[in-house]
């Protein structure tokens, strides 16, 4: 039963893509001469490479199984898809904006018949039909900031994350229409025949993004002050507790805990008397 998944083959989402799946143990066989389809460490899933709007509709289509893609492009294909998790990573908003000398500073400006440029026709239309503003809209494949400074538009909708592109085009934002970031996706027929290694894929992806941010603490401590320990350490189902056979009245103890915690736990853990802490980085947590 082999799974095909889609991965972007280039642009910002691309690499991590490819990084993420093989994290979670799906590595490419030959991840330098990236080709149009490539096989994995695993002789069931091969992953082939295409551009990131085409994926949800090759995902519907099943011409792939699976696929990873922004929210944006699954959103405004429209695709009969199944959305499996949110990767968090890629993340954008889908903005309506205007030059910096227009009098439109928010939604209700908006005057009837504007002109909108935009690459996503759908979900524009979608948003000015919720508010009731009609427009006209303009199909543009990309560099849709330059619409307005041209005469071909009035506004434009246009993804952002750091906001520098707007910026640096005299646009300022208008109003948030969807709020992307990369999901994992699935063929709704694939899901239901082959759903078992499916799953298998989603835990495997879903590890990795539970262990970002984690690490392992573990220690070697008295017996006595175990309580003490138990208390200073955050685990997630633990601490766990383990003898050590060559050193009575002394037990390890291990924990994961959160990134941002580990500098305050350790000291807490060293005075208490804790010992040959290690702090360890976590792959997949599964
Ligand atoms: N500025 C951004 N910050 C974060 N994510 C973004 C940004 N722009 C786009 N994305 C996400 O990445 C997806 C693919 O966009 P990207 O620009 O990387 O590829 P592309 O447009 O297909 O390729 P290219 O821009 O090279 O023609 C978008 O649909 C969106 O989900
Ligand atoms: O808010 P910012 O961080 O500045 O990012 C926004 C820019 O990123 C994307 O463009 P991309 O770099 O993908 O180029 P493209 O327009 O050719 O797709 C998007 O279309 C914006 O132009
Ligand atoms: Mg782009």
């Amino acid at each position: 039963m082999e799974i095909r998944i889609a991965l972007p083959s280039k642009g910002r989402i691309s690499d991590p893509a490819v990084k993420l799946l093989s994290k979670a143990g799906i590595g490419l066989k030959d991840a330098v001469n990236r080709r149009l389809f490539s096989e994995t460490y695993d002789d069931q899933i091969s992953v082939m490479f295409t551009r990131a709007s085409d994926i949800p509709e090759f995902v519907a289509d099943g011409a792939a199984d699976m696929g990873m893609t922004g929210l944006d492009l699954i959103e405004e294909k429209e695709s009969h898809v199944k959305i499996l998790e949110d990767l968090h990573f890629g993340r954008s908003k889908l903005v309506l904006a205007a030059p910096e000398e227009s009098e439109v500073k928010t939604i209700s400006d908006v005057k009837d018949n504007s002109i909108v440029a935009t690459e996503f026709p759908h979900l524009t239309e979608k948003y000015f039909k919720n508010m009731n503003i009609p427009v006209k809209i303009v199909e543009l494949s990309g560099s849709t900031e330059i619409a307005p400074f041209i005469g071909v538009s009035d506004l434009i909708t246009d993804l952002t994350s750091t906001g520098t592109t707007l910026k640096m085009n005299h646009l300022q934002m208008v109003d948030t229409i969807l709020e992307s970031s990369v999901h994992l996706i699935v063929n709704p027929q694939s899901y239901q025949n082959k759903r078992e290694k499916i799953e298998e894929i989603r835990t495997g992806v879903k590890g990795v993004l539970d262990a970002e941010g984690k690490k392992l603490v573990m220690m070697n401590v008295d017996e006595e002050v175990l309580d003490e320990v138990k208390s200073a350490m955050p685990g997630m189902t633990g601490p766990t507790v383990s003898q050590v056979l060559s050193n009575s009245g002394v037990v390890a103890v291990h924990a994961v805990v959160n990134e941002h915690e580990v500098f305050h736990v350790v000291n807490r853990l060293k005075k208490i008397g804790a010992r040959d802490i290690l702090v360890v980085p976590i792959e997949r947590i599964i």
